[in-house]
């Protein structure tokens, strides 16, 4: 199956999602997955981000499978921020940015995506650690950026992607990733379920 004409099931909102896949030559067609994303008591990040792409995806599943669509893969992702041990997911307020903003100051943390794909009852699923280095930040600095309104839908209340650029020194590991779908890991599940890439 070339990816040309591949047409998968995407169980996210997001639209950073549906354009890295667009960029492997995956058109998706948007299933609507709402799950309770609570973190349980003692879950560390990676287990809270696989948690939540895995039941992203069983939701996602659940629905395709009850409106009786056709059975094709379906993909859905979960990213979080983690810094000391605490996750950070998007900020509920401005004044929730500019903590999560100021924690990351001068200092390095880890954004955790999971990918899960699942068709049937066969669900495959990788993760993508990355560090991501932010330079000192000064109060003007984060009162401006949070004046973007970039920080609202995304984990850690700042996105790579966007202006908030100006504030990482170096990453560490997928860029993509960072951005809400590390595209090499996501190519190699893909290809488990019979997508040919490039
Ligand atoms: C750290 C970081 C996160 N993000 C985004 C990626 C995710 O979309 C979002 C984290 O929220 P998620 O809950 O992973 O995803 P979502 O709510 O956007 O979409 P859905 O649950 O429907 O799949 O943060 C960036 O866009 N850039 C960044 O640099």
């Amino acid at each position: 199956m070339s990816t040309n004409d591949t047409l998968i099931y995407l169980a996210s909102a997001s639209p950073r999602r549906r354009e890295l896949l667009q960029q492997l030559g995956v058109r998706t067609e948007r299933i609507h997955a709402e799950i309770d994303e609570a973190v349980l008591p003692g879950e560390n990040a990676v287990a809270y981000t696989e948690r939540l792409a895995r039941d992203k995806a069983a939701a996602g599943w659940h629905l395709v499978e009850s409106c009786g669509l056709p059975s094709r893969p379906l993909l859905a992702a979960d990213t979080t921020v983690v810094l000391d041990g605490e996750i950070f997911g998007k900020p509920a307020d401005a004044a929730d940015a500019r903590r999560m903003l100021e924690a990351f100051s001068g200092r390095s943390h880890q954004v955790v995506t999971s990918v899960a794909v699942r068709e049937g009852e066969r669900t495959l699923l990788k993760t993508s650690v990355t560090d991501v280095a932010f330079r000192p930040l000064t109060a003007l600095d984060i009162a401006r950026y949070i004046d973007t309104g970039e920080p609202f839908d995304k984990a850690g209340a700042y996105g790579i992607q966007g202006r908030a650029a100006v504030f990482i020194e170096r990453i560490e590991g997928s860029y993509t990733g960072v951005v809400g779908l590390p595209v090499f890991e996501t190519a190699a599940l893909l290809s488990e379920f019979g997508l040919v890439f490039p």
